[in-house]
């Protein structure tokens, strides 16, 4: 059905505009909305007045290239725009939060279809490009309920970026450990990795950046992990499969489920630092397949590369079984200057299953050489500074009123073999017992 949307040039039909901005901050639950086309526009709007109960100005709906439209006034005025300047485009993406914890997601978009993100968005990294966002997932197959949030990000940063990220690194770098607990790493991750200190300039821009482009508000460093920068050798170094988000359970008490207005990881931004010959891919099980720009199908010495691995790594190990796996089917291929969003959040607030991923062995040339950005929906249990102590916020409390509960300072205590690597906090899952006064007493196992 296609609805004129003159109408939305007239001064009455912003009075009007004005007085359905009102309801829709008064009406019913709410619903994830992708592209609309203002050419639907009294369905789009329909839609929201039946479905809503978000402000939706308040940071979900947005022109394709990412600027916020913030009035139903600046929605006509676009529409308004956009006929004058004869451009077909004039979608909106709707993305209304439906818990207190969701955050908008970008939608997919269709194959070669880029989303320009707009300046006012992301301050471009290399002068003269837009970033752009475009989807590897296509939406067809991949959509929320069956498959990973995957995107290519265009122009996110530079090869000198990345030369300056590896060299700040470089002397820091300790084995891996993870972010969770009662997982033997041995049989799940191996790598080197360090966290950028967060005030340095090469770290403060990506932050910045990274934050930007999810079009999540204001930049909060409590939002935003270190950027951390991994290192795996080209000697079966890998990580198997695994969702970035932390699961229930990890925790002291921190409520890790965002649709019950809890926080957690929401997106994860892979910055590929290096090239390498074969191998070295993200590598997402549930991605569909065809989508050709950013995988390694066609490498041509693929099978004389795996079977020389699996040589080397004996038939029966998870590397080479990932290995295989990456080279099949639904992978990244790294490339220096790449960088790939990923969500582990659904529009509606739940830990996306399908976010599942993996960093697959080096099956050819040197190092391989990434980043990873994480970024929550709201604020993290912890936080590190730019010495990297950390710090830890009263659980469930609102962004508005999280408190310091207990400067962690000092060094930690070293642990045995290949974990002494402090860059990462294992969550240890044990009641904390509360302090007099309210305030909860907590302590990080390092
Ligand atoms: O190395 C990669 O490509 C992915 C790394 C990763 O998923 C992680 O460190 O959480
Ligand atoms: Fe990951």
């Amino acid at each position: 059905m296609v609805h004129n949307i003159g109408s939305w040039e007239s001064t009455a039909a912003v009075a009007v505009a004005v007085a359905v901005a009102v309801a829709i901050f008064m009406v019913g639950p709410s619903k994830n909305f992708e592209v609309w086309c203002l050419d639907d526009f009294d369905e789009f709007r329909q839609a929201i007045l039946d479905e809503s109960s978000h402000n939706l100005f308040e940071e979900a709906i947005f022109r394709l290239d990412g600027t916020r439209l913030k009035s139903w006034e600046e929605v006509g005025e676009f529409v308004a725009f956009s006929k004058a300047a004869g451009d077909s485009r004039a979608k909106v993406l709707c993305s209304p939060p439906s818990s207190s914890g969701s955050a908008f997601v970008w939608p997919l978009t269709l194959p070669n279809h880029k989303h320009i993100v707009s300046e006012e968005a992301v301050s471009p990294a290399i002068e003269g490009k837009p970033v752009e966002l475009e989807s590897i997932t296509l939406p067809q197959t991949g959509t929320v309920s069956n498959g990973p949030r995957v995107f290519e990000v265009h122009n996110f940063f530079s090869e000198a970026e990345a030369d300056a990220i590896m060299l700040a690194a470089k002397n820091d770098l300790k084995a891996s450990s993870l972010a969770r607990q009662g997982i033997s790493k041995e049989a799940v991750r191996s790598s080197d990795s360090a966290f950028l200190n967060p005030k340095s300039t090469v770290a403060t821009a990506i932050m910045e950046r990274a934050f930007n482009l999810l079009r999540i508000g204001q930049y909060k460093r409590t939002r935003i992990e270190n950027v951390q920068v991994v290192r795996y050798n080209d000697k079966g170094d890998a990580y198997n499969t695994h969702n970035d988000y932390l699961s229930e359970g990890t925790d002291y008490n921190f409520n890790f489920d965002p649709s019950a207005g809890g926080s957690n990881r929401l997106a994860t931004i892979l910055m590929y630092l290096s090239d390498v010959e074969a191998g070295g891919q993200t590598h997402f099980p549930y991605l569909n397949e065809g989508v050709e720009s950013a995988s390694q199908q066609n490498e041509p010495k693929l099978e004389e590369h795996l079977s020389s691995f699996e040589a080397r790594m004996g038939a029966d190990s998870w590397q080479v079984e990932l290995a295989k796996n990456c080279a099949s089917h639904g992978s990244v291929t790294p490339r220096k200057g790449r960088a790939v969003l990923f969500y582990s959040q659904t529009p509606n607030a739940t830990l996306d299953l399908y976010s599942l991923h993996g960093g697959c062995p080096v099956l050819a040339g040197d190092e391989k050489w990434m980043a990873n950005i994480w970024i929550w929906n709201k604020d993290q249990p912890i936080y590190r500074d730019e010495k990297g102590e950390f710090y830890l916020y009263a659980s469930g409390q609102s962004s508005e009123r999280y408190q310091l509960v207990n400067g962690f300072k000092g060094k930690p205590p070293k642990k045995e073999g290949r974990g002494q690597n402090r860059e990462e906090v294992d969550f240890v899952k044990e009641k904390r017992p509360v302090q007099k006064g309210g305030k909860t007493k907590k302590k990080l196992i390092l």
